[in-house]
């Protein structure tokens, strides 16, 4: 690949670039350098996935969100310490509203953290609840989340170098325990086609986000306004998260995304994957080479949402704020003394 072509808006990235001579390998170096730097989203085409793999994920999904209720809230996040497993409908909130999607979160399955003295969102680790209806889910999704773990940890090198860092800069930040988290998500229709998922960034550092083929509804905010972004068969969207932006002096750039409920007697499934730092590594802030830097825009700095280079209190923060139901069930503590 010499050109990122732009689709919808969007640059295209083909991943396999990488795999041919230095030139090709750089020249997708630079394109995912700049197409994060001006709009913090792009299209990934060969990332290696197989559609094969990818239409078997799908299908799953569709299994697991057909499953009777009772099979659904017998693995509902609320009996979950961690975060994990299943939300209804309405029972997620962003930006203080209310979305409109029904979800199961899966993280990176680990044992939970006993230490008393250990940091609040060492909490977060733990095991998830699997469906014992739907064995199947916890093979795919493993596996799924080895595929994109790996993906991921690729694209975190060639961003290392295409910042004039080595291309292990970041590798201890997610060392063997990177916080990985897999939503399913399935959007109802409705006819106001209102709050899918509200407008945020994402808190950590990168979300290779999965959109059932065919399906719109995902808007990007740039320069202003809201760009759709309808999916491309097999290919990843990709944006990074407010850490990445943390991490270059806001020279990458963290972009606010929301979905849109599809219209009425539709349905959007979609499988956001997301690659971020173990709960307590620190992200560290890479030194740019002199042209670079000229360009870095700072960090954005929301009073309502300050960012720690502790991935782990943001990522608590975020979760708090998501399912309030959850936090006044497990972490009546923190609510009580969040300021
Ligand atoms: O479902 C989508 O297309 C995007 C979801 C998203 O942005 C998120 O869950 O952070
Ligand atoms: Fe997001």
């Amino acid at each position: 690949m010499t050109h990122a072509p732009v689709s919808a808006s969007l640059p295209v990235l083909d991943m396999s670039a990488l795999d041919g001579d230095e030139a090709s390998a750089q020249a997708f170096r630079d394109a995912l350098r700049t197409a994060t730097h001006d709009v913090g989203f792009f299209h990934l085409v060969g990332h290696g996935i197989p559609d094969e793999v990818t239409a078997r994920a799908f299908a799953t999904a569709e299994r697991f969100f057909a499953l009777p209720a009772e099979d659904k809230q017998g693995v509902e996040m609320l009996r979950s310490p961690h975060f994990r497993g299943y939300t209804r409908t309405g029972g997620e909130l962003t930006g203080g509203r209310v979305d409109w999607r029904e979800q199961i979160d899966l993280g990176a399955e680990r044992a939970p953290v006993d230490d008393p003295a250990a940091p609040a969102y060492m909490r977060l680790e733990g095991p998830n609840p699997w469906p014992a209806a739907q064995p199947e889910l916890r093979t795919v999704f493993l596996d799924w989340e080895q595929r994109c773990s790996a993906v991921a940890r690729r694209l975190m090198r060639s961003w290392a170098l295409s910042l004039g860092s080595p291309a292990d800069v970041f590798d201890d930040t997610f060392g063997d325990r990177p916080s990985t988290l897999i939503k399913l998500v399935r959007y109802p229709g409705r006819e106001d086609r209102g709050q899918g998922v509200g407008a945020h960034n994402d808190p950590g550092v990168l979300t290779l986000l999965m959109v059932e083929p065919g399906k719109a509804g995902l808007q990007v905010e740039h320069d202003g306004a809201w760009l759709d972004v309808p999916a491309l068969p097999g290919a990843f969207v990709v944006n990074i998260g407010e850490l990445l932006e943390f991490a270059t002096d806001g020279y990458l750039r963290a972009t606010r995304h929301r979905v849109v409920s599809p219209p009425p007697g539709e349905t959007r499934l979609s499988i956001p994957f997301f690659f971020n730092p173990a709960l307590d590594s620190t992200v560290p802030r890479i030194t740019l080479p002199p042209a670079l830097a000229d360009h870095a825009r700072g960090v954005t700095q929301d009073p309502d949402n300050v960012i720690s280079g502790t991935f782990g209190d943001n990522l608590l923060k975020a979760r708090l704020r998501a399912h309030p139901d959850v936090a006044a069930v497990h972490h009546a503590d923190l609510v009580r003394s969040a300021p």
